[in-house]
This record gives C-alpha cells, structure tokens and sequence, in this order.
C-alpha cells in the first residue's frame, strides 16, 4: 500500500492534532518527528505520514529549508499530495513563514495554486468573509493578540498572508462552499486563471470542511489546521484494518507535565484531586545540583503499581516568574526539558508502558530522551489529542502527546484510569 497524503506540520503537538484528523477520517497515520533523513523509517501500511517539525517560529529560511527536505521524504515514500499544517489561529506576524513555506511547496511540487483554511471548528476556530473568529471573538480580539512569540493583532486572512508572499491571494466566500463541491472546483478555477496562488476559503462547520476536502482532492499541495485535513481525509477511501489497533491497553502508567498553560494546571489539579499520586519537581533544587531525578524514581518506586502516577514541573504564573527570574528563561526551560527527558527515560526502564505527556515542547524532550523518530496514531481520547504507538524499539509504548491547552479537565484520570482499572 502507497502512502496517499504527505503532511508536514509546523510543530510536534501540531501534528498530533493533524494526526488525529487524518484518522478520525478513517486513514491509516503514521506520526515522525523532526525533518527525516534516509535513515527515517516509516512504519508499514500508513495511508498518511505526517512529519511533525519545529518550525512554527522559525526565521523562514530555515522552516523552507525543513519543510523542503519533508516534502522530498514524503514525495520519495510515495505522496502524491502534500499537506501543510498550521496553526488554527495561524499564529504567524507579517515576518511569518506560512506565506514563504507553501510558495516553496508549490514551486516544488511544479503546481501553481493552493487552498487554505485554518478553520477547525470543534476548537471554535472559523473562517467568515476570510476573518478568523476565535469562539465568539475575531482572532484580533481574543487572547492571541497577546501571545508571547506571535501577537495577532490582524484577522484578515488575505491581508495576513498577502504580506507574506510575492503571489496573489483571493478569498471563496461563505456562499460559494455552501453551493458545494463543483462551486468551490469552478472558483478554484477562475482564481488559478486569474493569476492566484493562495486561495483562502471561509468554513463554518465540519460539513464546510468536507466540501472543501473534496474540492481539493486534486490538488498537489493543500494548506490549514486539522479541520480542513480532516476535510480532506475524507474525501479518500478507506484502507483496511489498522496497524495501530495493536496498542497497548495494560501496563503501568505515567504523566509528565512540563506544560504551564491553564488547562493542563487544571487537569494536574483533578489528578491530584481524584487522590491519584503526584510529585511537584523542584526546578531550583535540581539547578543547584540536586539529584531529583533520583528522589523522583525514589518516591515512584514507592507507589502502587495498579495506578498512574504524574510528575510534573508545570507553575503557576507566579511560580514560573520566580523560577525565570531566578534561572533565565530559557535556562529555566533547558533545566525541565532535561528533567522531564530524563524522567521519561528512566520509568520507561523501569516498565511504564502507557505515558502521558503534557506540553509541546516537553513532547520534543521526551521523544527526543526516548529516541522515538515515529509513532503510529491510534484512537483519540479527546479532539485532536490521540494515543499514538512507539513500537518494538521502546518495547511498546503507549505515548499521548498532549498540546498545552488541549484536552478536558479531567483527561490524565480519563485516559488512564483503564490501566488502574484493569490492573484492580
Ligand atoms: N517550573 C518551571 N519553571 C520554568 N520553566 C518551566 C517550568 N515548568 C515548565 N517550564 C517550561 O515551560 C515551557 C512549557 O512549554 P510547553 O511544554 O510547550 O507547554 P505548552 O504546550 O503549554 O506551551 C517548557 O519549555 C518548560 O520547560
Ligand atoms: O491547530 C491548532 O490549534 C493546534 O494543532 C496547534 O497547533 C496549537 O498550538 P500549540 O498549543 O502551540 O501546540
């Protein structure tokens, strides 16, 4: 069996949630982390193969050059079409690299027209007269317009990618996706006729976005969030049984969290509430010299096997300014990532087979600590949040890559309480 899509995603958690889609459309995805070289292996019979980079802030030189040497890889294993996955709040300033990345795609590809939509409407994230609502509120009044690394300060999609790209780009309107497939095909048409290269389209609802996948069938490189991959997942027939159905159910559990946003604060708090057994990592001690990471394997041998147990660095925002003020921030970030690598390593010897893991950046650190360079995606335990399988090199493990802000409160005791459950 060939692979059919190519998906690149512009950071790891990105690409579970990219990931999730192309299943939950009923396709076979094998998940690989970083930009692959001849020694990255695919696993067998995938219909899809997303390569999950980190690229997302990234000066755009560099994220063509990553986005180009996957999209070779891809080509090389047999994808006829690429996908680019961004953010659904297309987190991108007018320095971004979106605009740079699909133009490079395309003129790879020897194609001369794409569609974008970074719609995903389960995560309240639409597209109306090619403005990005984030819930109730334009993606210019949300919370993003404070994001740390890219402030979105400007909904419009077309002016958003206009300053970042050479080429023309032109929005299908709300009504022209609800007059259905051949609509969008023939505005598609006009707009590559017409000299467009980037052809943003408004979506609303998944129904939106099955339109859309259909329309886009056809063409070599489509562009957007997970809805519109989704969208696109399921416009192609379904293979046969899966691959991952092979996942581990049984095995000791475990969490880490290196993740500082408000939901994963919460889910660590429902852990600890629902009396399951957590250690608090002291971020400051270790940078002093302390052996945590032995005090931490101390105390997990010291609980009962039948439950999960998390260990977390994950602050407040309170906490987290006194440990950066203390450490630097990155130096402070450097510090968890090696604890949290090292953790991941160590109870992964000492038999943890089912590993939640909280955070994107802490998903790079641990993969990376456990050498994992691809997974298969099994089923997902909440939209875009997939258990996904490590196979025979980590004796086989269960890992759950968890974006910050992703998941319901109560998703550690949830995902794992059948490991305690069965193990009763
Ligand atoms: N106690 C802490 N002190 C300082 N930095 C921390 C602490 N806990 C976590 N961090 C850092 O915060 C960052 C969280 O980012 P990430 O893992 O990507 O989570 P999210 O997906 O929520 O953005 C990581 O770089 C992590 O190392
Ligand atoms: O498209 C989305 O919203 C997510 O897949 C995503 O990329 C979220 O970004 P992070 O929270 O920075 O992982």
């Amino acid at each position: 069996m060939t692979l059919r899509i190519g998906c690149i995603a512009d950071d790891f958690t990105g690409g579970t949630d990219v990931a999730a889609a192309f299943r939950r459309a009923g396709l076979r995805t094998a998940l690989v982390f970083g930009a692959p070289d001849s020694t990255t292996e695919l696993p067998a019979d995938c219909d899809v193969a997303v390569v999950a980079l980190k690229s997302r802030s990234a000066p755009a030189d560099e994220a063509v050059a990553d986005s180009l040497t996957a999209q070779r890889w891809l080509h090389a294993k047999g994808a006829a079409q690429i996908y680019l996955k961004y953010c659904s709040t297309f987190d991108s300033t007018p320095r971004g690299n979106i605009g740079p990345v699909t133009d490079a795609l395309l003129q790879a590809a020897g194609t001369a027209v794409t569609l974008h939509c970074p719609a995903s409407p389960p995560n309240g994230r639409t597209v109306y007269q090619g403005h990005l609502f984030v819930h109730d509120q334009l993606l210019s009044d949300s919370p993003l317009r404070h994001h740390p690394l890219t402030p979105m300060t400007d909904s419009a999609l077309v002016r958003l990618l206009s300053a970042q790209t050479p080429h023309r780009v032109a929005l299908i309107d709300w009504p022209t996706v609800r007059r259905g497939v051949d609509a969008v095909r023939e505005a598609l048409s006009a707009h590559r006729q017409a000299g467009v290269r980037h052809v943003i389209a408004d979506a609303l609802t998944d129904d939106d976005l099955a339109v859309l996948g259909a329309a886009a069938l056809e063409l070599p490189v489509v562009a957007g969030a997970a809805g519109l991959a989704e969208g696109l997942g399921r416009a192609y027939p379904t293979a046969g049984p899966d691959p991952a159905d092979a996942l581990p159910r049984q095995g000791r559990a475990a969490v880490l969290a290196g993740s500082c946003s408000a939901r994963t604060l919460e889910q660590i708090a429902q852990f600890y509430a629902a009396g399951l057994p957590s250690l608090h990592l002291d971020v400051l001690a270790a940078a002093t010299g302390r052996d945590v990471i032995g005090e931490a394997m101390t105390w997990y041998d010291a609980q009962d096997p039948k439950l999960p147990v998390l260990v977390y660095a994950s602050a407040s925002p309170d906490e987290l300014a006194a440990v950066q003020a203390q450490l630097g921030v990155s130096e402070a970030a450097a510090q968890v990532e090696e604890l949290l690598g090292t953790l991941a390593s160590r109870l992964v010897e000492r038999g943890v087979r089912r590993l939640l893991v909280a955070g994107g950046e802490t998903s790079g650190a641990v993969t990376t600590a456990l050498g994992i360079r691809a997974v298969l995606v099994a089923d997902e335990a909440d939209p875009g949040v997939p258990w996904t399988y490590a196979g025979a090199a980590t004796g086989g493990l269960a890992l759950m890559l968890k974006s910050g802000n992703f998941g319901a409160p109560d998703l550690f005791t949830r995902a794992l309480s059948a490991t305690a459950e069965e193990a009763k």
